[in-house]
C-alpha cells in the first residue's frame, strides 16, 4: 500500500525515471559541503544578477538582448571569481525569449567555470510530474541550465517538490525553498496556520530540517528567509543554508542579520542584487561594492 503519511516519499511519477539516478558514477560532493567551503573561503555573500531595464539604461546600455548580454558578461567577469554565490534571476532573461535564455545559459557556464556557485532564481513549483520537468531543466547535469542550486516555491505542497529534491541530491546540487519571503505580502500565506497549528512557514522549515538531518557540514536543502523581516520569532536552524534576500534596495543591511536569524546566523547566505549592480558598469566599482557587503556580513556574523 502506498504510504500517505506526511513527509513520506511519494511514488515515482509514472512513466518517468528520477533524474540523475542509475548512472553508476560516484556520488558528487553535496551542494551543502561545497557551499560551506565557498562561504569560508570567499565570504558568505550571494550577488543577484537582476538585469532590470532601468539598470541597463543606467549602465548606458540599450534595454535589448545586446544590452542584456553586455550587462551579464560584465557582472560575471567582475564577480564570479570572488563571490561565493551568483544568483541570476531567470525572469529578467526570459523576458527576451529564447535569445535571453541563451544569455542565461552562457552566464551559468561561465560563472561556474570561474568558481562561483550558481543559484538559479526561478522560484519553480508545480505538481510532481511537471516538477520532474523543472528538475530536468535546472538539476540534471546534461541540461544547458544546470545549476548548483535553484529556488523553489512549496505552495503546491512540500511533497510536490520531491522530484527536484531527489534530482538535486543525485547531482550534488541544492534547493532553496521559500519559507518567509522578504516582501510584505508574503505573510498572508506564509504565516497562515496549518491544520496542525503550525504556521505554513514553520511547516516548510520543519520539512527542510528533516531533509537535512544528519548532513555535515551543512545540508543541501536551504530555506529563503528575508533579511527584511526583523525578529521572525522562529527557530531557523534547519542544518541547511538560509538565503537572506532583501539587503540593499529593499532596505535591510548586514547588521540586521543577527536579529533575524539568531543562533542560525552562521548558516546565512545574504543576497543583494541592485545594491551591488547599481555600481556598474565599472568592474572595479562592482567588485568593491561586493567586497564591502561581504566585509559587513563577516562583521555582523562575528557579532561585531
Ligand atoms: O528567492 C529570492 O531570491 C528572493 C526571495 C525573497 O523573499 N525576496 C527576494 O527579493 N528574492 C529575490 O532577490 C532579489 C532581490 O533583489 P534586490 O532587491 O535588487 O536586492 C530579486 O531577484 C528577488 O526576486
Amino acid at each position: 500500500m502506498t504510504d500517505r503519511t506526511p513527509g513520506a516519499t511519494p511514488p515515482a511519477v509514472p512513466g518517468t525515471t528520477p533524474v540523475g539516478t542509475g548512472t553508476g558514477r560516484p556520488a558528487p560532493e553535496p551542494f551543502g559541503a561545497r557551499l560551506r567551503r565557498a562561504m569560508d573561503t570567499r565570504g558568505p555573500l550571494c550577488v543577484g544578477i537582476d538585469p532590470h531595464g532601468s539598470l541597463l539604461t543606467a549602465w548606458g546600455l540599450d534595454d535589448d538582448v545586446a544590452g542584456l548580454e553586455r550587462f551579464t558578461r560584465t557582472t560575471v567577469e567582475a564577480l564570479a571569481d570572488r563571490v561565493a554565490v551568483l544568483k541570476p534571476q531567470s525572469a529578467f532573461f526570459e523576458r527576451f525569449g529564447s535569445r535571453g535564455v541563451a544569455v542565461l545559459e552562457k552566464a551559468v557556464a561561465e560563472a561556474r567555470a570561474a568558481g562561483a556557485l550558481v543559484l538559479m532564481d526561478a522560484k519553480r513549483g508545480d505538481i510532481g510530474s511537471t516538477m520532474d520537468a523543472y528538475a530536468r531543466t535546472y538539476l540534471a547535469p546534461e541540461s544547458p541550465l544546470f545549476s548548483d542550486a535553484v529556488t523553489l516555491s512549496p505552495y503546491l505542497g512540500f511533497g510536490s517538490l520531491r522530484p527536484a529534491l531527489d534530482a538535486a541530491a543525485a547531482a550534488g546540487s541544492g534547493v532553496f525553498v521559500l519559507a518567509l519571503t522578504s516582501n510584505p505580502e508574503g505573510a498572508e500565506v506564509q504565516r497562515a496556520t496549518a491544520a496542525d497549528g503550525r504556521s505554513l512557514a514553520r511547516v516548510m522549515l520543519d520539512h527542510l530540517a528533516a531533509e537535512n538531518a544528519g548532513a555535515t557540514p551543512l545540508g543541501s536543502a536551504g530555506a529563503v528567509v528575508g533579511a527584511t523581516l526583523g525578529d521572525v520569532g522562529a527557530d531557523l536552524a534547519i542544518n541547511g543554508p538560509l538565503l537572506a534576500p532583501g539587503i540593499g534596495a529593499q532596505g535591510a543591511t548586514p547588521a540586521d542579520l543577527p536579529r533575524v536569524f539568531g543562533a542560525a546566523v552562521g548558516d546565512v547566505v545574504p543576497s543583494v542584487s541592485r545594491g551591488v549592480l547599481r555600481h556598474g558598469p565599472d568592474v572595479s566599482a562592482l567588485r568593491e561594492a561586493a567586497l564591502r557587503f561581504a566585509d559587513e556580513v563577516r562583521t555582523a556574523v562575528a557579532g561585531g
